[in-house]
């Protein structure tokens, strides 16, 4: 059966620039402190990102921290039907995760926002270990803190289709570039790399 879902092929190097145009941006707006990248997808554009911060915010060295949450991909434990439907937790913060937020700017990284519901689950899910760290601390001090601490997003490519998730309206969004509804094949998921530019190059000079 032909497969009718147009592919496009990312590259290292268009990952890389799209994060390079659009940190400036997000250094002067967002100003994160820290950076939580969702695994697998997320780790890379993290880490190219962290390079270009580092210009664009007084040479400060940002902790990247991790979590793994999987929509896709078959995990331990997750049965045929939550593959798709459900964000699976692989990976979290650990104990001391509303300490590790509280009163912080963070920036979550992921690659791709498809129909959005990792995002959504991660920006919730976090947002509720700050509430329980701010619980434990003195009444006076828990609007400050609430005030201080910052959730932005930025994914390498945003797709353009309707959503099964919802962002709070006020939650500061960065996309390198918005993609029409294709599948996208990044070059990590790729045993041939050579092959995977090759088909990049074919991609970009049919668009
Ligand atoms: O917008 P959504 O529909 O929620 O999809 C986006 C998520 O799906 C992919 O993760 P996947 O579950 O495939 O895991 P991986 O990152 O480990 O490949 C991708 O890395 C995003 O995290």
């Amino acid at each position: 059966m032909a497969d009718e879902v147009k592919h496009f092929h990312v590259t290292y190097n268009n990952i890389h620039n799209l994060i390079r145009k659009c940190t400036p941006k997000i250094g002067a707006e967002f100003n994160p402190d820290l950076l939580v990248a969702i695994g697998g997808g997320g780790f890379f554009p993290a880490r190219v990102m962290r390079t270009f911060l580092r210009g664009a915010t007084e040479n400060k060295t940002l902790q990247i921290q991790a979590i793994g949450l999987s929509l896709y991909e078959p995990v331990d434990g997750a049965t045929e039907e939550q593959i798709g439907q459900e964000v699976i937790r692989t990976q979290w913060l650990g104990a001391d995760a509303g300490k590790m937020l509280v009163g912080k700017r963070v920036l979550i990284v992921d690659e791709v926002d498809d129909t959005r519901k990792t995002l959504s689950y991660a920006l919730s899910e976090l947002k509720k270990d700050v509430e329980v760290e701010i619980s434990s601390r003195p009444e006076s001090e828990r609007e400050a803190l609430r005030a201080a601490t910052k959730f932005g997003i930025f994914v390498v490519h945003n797709k353009r289709k309707p959503k099964l998730a919802e962002l709070p309206k006020n939650t500061p969004y960065y996309a390198g570039e918005e993609v029409d509804d294709v599948w996208l094949d990044y070059p990590w998921e790729s045993t041939n790399i050579e092959e995977h530019d090759r088909l990049a190059e074919l991609d970009q000079s049919s668009k």
